[in-house]
């Protein structure tokens, strides 16, 4: 095989077509067999194929008793594995009366033999043979069975992801995203913000995920963005997660500074599964690094072509690193709703940042970034959310101090959190009471102390409830805890 593919590159193309044409049609009439093969990267090869998945997963669950060679990986929740057929290994299943045949094929492309950087680009796929008298069967049934099982058994297994992006660039179209299982328990519930915006929020994510028929009416594509803005400390990051919770979607948590350019920016829009949060952390400060090397690029643009040329081949990401990234506004705005931002569906595109007043506006405006949420300072609603939280109290004869100080200081739910966190495990109904006397008293004291110290700094309360101040005067800095 592998010689006939390399004599085939000397062919004059004509020629190669009229064999293949004439030898196809040969072996056609004594080979009764139809095959169909389901590649991992079909057509573009830029999105991996939902048909092949399915397969996989369908053929993983019945290789497990009939097949020698097969492939594990920890399941769903990580309690078990999973199965599926290994590479070049076959296996036969009955259907309707008919016995079919699955094979599993990995090729490496030819080209990469002679690149002076080789790597190997591997195409994974799978193939159905049959005979020609169960066509019928094949295409009204089986292929229907199959899609359907191996989706119903992917979900059944799905476990949640958080993705990031890799540095780099990979001219083989291979998934630039990384990923591992996301498993952050914040949810609405544990969120200390207030209960009606709450519930709008939470109104608002499930129509959106069940809104796949109202939004092809409006004609529009199935996204949503959201943009969170605030102080740091007041919930942001627990938001996305709270979100992607609630509606058992995937993150992929973007770095833009990572992004090379436009063109790795869309592959990376089109790598990303439907069922997701999209997120842009601090995107100010994104947008600013990227405006800054957009200048360099403008000095160096010569020498930075000669650079990308000679680096496309990078095995390890450094030297692209280097490079930085020429990610434009009109490209990420391109990202976020432009033709290519409609690939997939069902996605949320959040941004967060500390400084909404330096974003560019037409990168927030109203259909771009569909809802904005201000997360703020803690206030005693908040704060009643956090005690039952951290202390599982309701009421406490503490709490009516709390509720004069706590709407009048700027202290974040992060800071209020702090102070909470009980300081010793004991156990008892008194040990109880202890730690939740403890916790309040340490609480007052931060926000009775910050009254003294109004500068208008912000502020961060340590183990013992007293305030560090950042980047100004600071209390007593030997008992300061930066986490
Ligand atoms: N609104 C909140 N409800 C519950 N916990 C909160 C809230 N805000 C902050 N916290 C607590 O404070 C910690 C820090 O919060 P988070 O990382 O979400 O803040 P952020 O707004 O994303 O900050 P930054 O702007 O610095 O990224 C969280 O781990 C969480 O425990
Ligand atoms: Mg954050």
């Amino acid at each position: 095989m592998f010689v006939w593919a390399v004599a085939r590159q000397y062919f004059p193309a004509h020629l190669d077509t009229f064999l293949t044409q004439y030898t196809t049609k040969l072996v056609g009439l004594f080979y009764p067999y139809v095959e169909i093969t389901f590649p991992e990267y079909a057509g573009d090869r830029l999105k991996r194929s939902e048909a092949y998945a399915a397969v996989e997963a369908y053929l993983g669950s019945s290789c497990a008793e009939r097949a020698n060679r097969l492939k594990a990986e920890a399941d769903g929740d990580g309690a078990g594995l999973v199965l599926s057929m290994d590479e070049y290994e076959e296996l036969a299943d009955d259907f309707g009366g008919a016995t079919l045949w699955w094979s599993s094929h990995k090729t490496s492309s030819v080209a990469a033999f002679f690149s002076l950087f080789p790597r190997p680009d591997e195409c994974r796929s799978y193939c159905l043979a049959f005979h020609r008298r169960h066509r019928q069967l094949v295409h009204t049934a089986y292929l229907h069975h199959v899609m359907k099982e191996g989706k119903a058994l992917e979900v059944r297994r799905r476990r949640r992801k958080l993705y990031t992006n890799n540095h780099g660039y990979d001219r083989y179209f291979r998934t630039m995203w990384s990923h591992v299982a996301f498993e952050h328990p914040a949810t609405f519930d544990t969120l200390a913000m207030d209960a009606d915006r709450k519930r709008e929020i939470m109104e608002d994510l499930l129509a959106f995920s069940k809104g796949k028929d109202f939004y092809a009416k409006i004609g529009k594509p199935w996204k949503r963005g959201y943009l969170l803005y605030g102080p740091p400390g007041t919930g942001k990051s627990t938001m996305v997660a709270a979100m992607a919770n609630l509606l058992d979607y995937d993150v992929y948590d973007l770095e833009l500074t990572a992004v090379r350019n436009n063109a790795a920016l869309r592959k990376l829009l089109v790598e990303t599964t439907s069922k997701s949060v999209i997120v842009v952390e601090d995107i100010d400060c994104s947008q600013q690094l990227s405006s800054r090397r957009n200048n360099n690029r403008k000095k160096n643009k010569k020498k930075k072509r000669k650079d990308l040329e000679e680096e496309e081949y990078s095995e390890d990401g450094e030297k692209e690193e280097e490079i930085g990234s020429e990610v434009t506004l009109s490209g990420f705005l391109n990202f976020i709703d432009g033709l290519w931002s409609a690939c997939g569906g069902e996605r949320i595109i959040v941004f967060t940042t500390n400084h909404v007043e330096r974003l560019d506006p037409g990168l927030i405006r109203r259909g771009r970034m569909d809802v904005h949420v201000e997360l703020s300072y803690c206030t005693f609603e908040g704060f009643k959310v956090l005690a039952r939280n951290y202390l599982g109290v309701e009421a406490h004869r503490k709490f009516a101090r709390v509720r004069e100080l706590v709407g009048e200081r700027a202290m974040t739910p992060a800071d209020v959190a702090e102070c909470l966190m009980p300081r010793s495990v004991g156990s008892g109904a008194d040990a109880d009471e202890r730690v939740v006397e403890g916790s309040l008293a340490r609480l007052i004291r931060a926000l009775e102390r910050r009254k003294r110290n109004r500068n208008g700094e912000e502020s961060v309360g340590n183990r013992n409830g007293d305030i560090c101040e950042k980047g100004g005067q600071r209390n007593e800095p030997e008992c300061c805890t930066w986490m």
